[in-house]
């Protein structure tokens, strides 16, 4: 019988992992979504086939596995509300909040648990995901394997052995499919003013990022040298580059990182002294 996972949420995140999950094949029967309204579990309930249900406390009663997807914010109430269930039927949890320590979710979840960290990004949707996992001293390697399994069904996973670098993984790739999204914006905005066609500059910049992305992932060479193999001397690219790189696109992008990961630490303490 295949591993029950259930989400508690439905939204975006939730969402992206469930339809990479069933994409990749796991069995629309083994899996359960739940939140307050039905209005959120209608879609994925057309859309996927899964189980859905408006009450947490059963929707964990058969699971395996249960996914904590809802906002960090509402985790406190979330978790106090299912922790006599979870501590008696103990499954595996793993939380894909940002900022949320394994030790606070725990307190709030009635003590020790196995608990896995994700910080997951919402191209996991399309089977492009990149996870970063953090596991607690009382995760078995059994069920780190279950929970590489679960999220590799959504793209890539990488582990970190300490659980503050998760602040980094989000800078990283937690938030960073919007820095992409936010180039795509500006891209093609620069691309009209050039005189395109929105939706022309909008297809050749995602285009371009997709094989960019692709040719770098399959090549020995380093994103500079790829660089430096588009830069002809004296023609246009260098000239875009020597405008980014003069412009500090490097410190602008490492600033926005450091925020990130900032924001993150600073939820971690704003939503454990709630
Ligand atoms: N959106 C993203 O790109 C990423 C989000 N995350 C994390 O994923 C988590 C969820 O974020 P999103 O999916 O973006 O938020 P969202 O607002 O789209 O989804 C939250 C879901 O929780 C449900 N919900 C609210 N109260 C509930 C309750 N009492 N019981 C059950 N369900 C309840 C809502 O109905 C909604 O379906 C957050 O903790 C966030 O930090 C992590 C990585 C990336
Ligand atoms: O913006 C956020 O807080 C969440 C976590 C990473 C991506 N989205």
């Amino acid at each position: 019988m295949s591993t029950r996972v259930t989400f508690i949420g439905a939204g975006n995140m939730a969402s992206a992992i469930i339809g990479g999950m069933i994409d990749s094949g796991y069995s629309p029967s083994a899996i359960t979504a739940t939140s307050p309204s039905d209005a959120f579990l209608a879609p994925v309930n057309e859309r996927y086939g899964i189980h859905t249900n408006t009450d947490n406390v059963a929707a964990v009663t058969q699971a395996d596995v249960v996914v904590l997807a809802v906002k960090p914010q509402m985790m406190k109430e979330v978790c106090e509300g299912l922790a006599s269930v979870i501590q008696r039927r103990r499954p595996l949890i793993i939380s894909v909040a940002a900022g949320l320590d394994a030790a606070t979710l725990e307190g709030w979840l009635g003590g020790e648990l196995a608990m896995v960290r994700c910080m997951p990004n919402t191209p996991a949707l399309v089977g492009a995901g990149a996870s970063g996992l953090f596991a607690n001293a009382s995760v078995s390697d059994e069920q780190r394997q279950l929970a590489t399994e679960l999220m590799e069904a959504v793209g890539l996973v990488e582990w970190v052995e300490e659980e503050a670098l998760l602040d980094a993984v989000t800078a990283v790739s937690g938030s960073g499919p919007a820095y992409f999204f936010l180039m795509f914006e500006a891209m093609e905005e620069a691309g009209v003013k050039l005189g395109l066609p929105a939706e022309t500059a909008r297809r050749l910049a995602m285009q371009t990022a997709f094989g960019a992305a692709k040719m770098a992932m399959a090549s020995d060479k380093t994103p500079a040298e790829l660089k430096q193999n588009v830069m002809s001397p004296g023609g246009t690219t260098e000239r875009a580059v020597e405008h980014l790189e003069s412009a500090d696109l490097r410190r602008i992008l490492a600033e926005a990182m450091d925020a990130c990961a900032a924001r993150a630490r600073e939820m971690a303490t704003e939503l454990s002294n709630r």
